[in-house]
């Protein structure tokens, strides 16, 4: 039986997915809530890891290291850059994630971990740094599967930070760093341990605020959350049928 994995930092980033897929709560995964549902002869589990990248780590070594999966899906809800051409509400899928703040502050401006010469992971030929790849067929078809289901959805890369930016100004300092549609918290967390387990993995995030002065009555959790987790359970019932739809072709 195939196995994807679903992770999201908080409840309300998986509470839509738990009804629509009639999951059911699995005890043994440590430190980490888990649900399970089969959808098409293909085993869903459902994580929630809390919110960073330490948590985000940590529950996706577990699940790498316990369960194996085919697949590890990365969700949630995250900001958008401006001039991405994202809007609260939209569906942004990651092509590659970025460590974006980590690295050095030197008296000429910020520099990534390349400037120190230590990667963070270094294997099958390659050495990162800061940014990490997702892999780009399977976001493309998630992509081509949001768009043909009516999401409004943009590919491109996003960046994971440990401080959330609240200024306009910091936003411009991080594209300064590196290119990015999609600001979050753990992506690149899950990214990474993915990648060091060799599972192939993919990031969508629904559109909760932009990268602005912080101003929390332009966000909208609810509608992004609603709209990735939505636009999931599509996704689910097509990469886990017998017959794969055109997400998986
Ligand atoms: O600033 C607040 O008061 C506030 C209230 C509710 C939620 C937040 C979050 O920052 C949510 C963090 C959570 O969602 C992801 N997320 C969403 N937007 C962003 C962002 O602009 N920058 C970074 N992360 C974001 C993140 O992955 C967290 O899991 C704040």
């Amino acid at each position: 039986m195939s196995r994807i994995i679903v992770t999201a930092s908080t409840r309300m980033e998986l509470s839509e997915l738990l009804v629509a897929t009639s999951a059911s709560a699995l005890p043994g995964a440590g430190h980490v809530p888990l649900h399970r549902a089969e959808i098409g002869g293909t085993e869903i589990l459902l994580a929630l890891t809390g919110i960073g990248k330490v948590n985000a780590a940590s529950a996706a070594t577990l699940l790498c290291e316990r369960y194996t999966p085919d697949l590890m899906i990365n969700t949630g809800c995250g900001g958008a850059f401006t001039g991405a051409g994202l809007a609260v509400g939209d569906l942004a899928i990651a092509d590659s994630e970025c460590l974006a703040d980590e690295g050095v502050q030197t008296p000429s401006g910020w520099r990534g971990l390349d400037l120190i010469g230590i990667p963070v992971y270094e294997g099958r030929g390659e050495r990162l740094f800061n940014r990490i790849p997702l892999d780009r067929e399977v976001a493309r078809r998630a992509l081509d599967c949001a768009t043909v289901s009516g999401f409004s959805a943009i590919m491109g890369p996003f960046l994971t930070v440990s401080t959330c930016s609240g200024t306009a100004v910091q936003g411009e300092e991080l594209l300064r760093r590196f290119p990015g549609i999609c600001e979050n918290m753990e992506g690149g967390a899950v990214a990474q341990v993915a990648l060091m387990y060799g599972i192939p993995s993919l990031e969508v995030r629904g559109i909760s605020n932009m990268v602005e002065d912080r101003d929390l009555s332009r966000w909208n959790l609810k509608r992004a959350v609603g709209e990735v987790q939505r636009f999931l359970a599509l996704y689910l019932e097509q990469a886990a049928a017998p017959h794969p739809g055109p997400c998986c072709k």
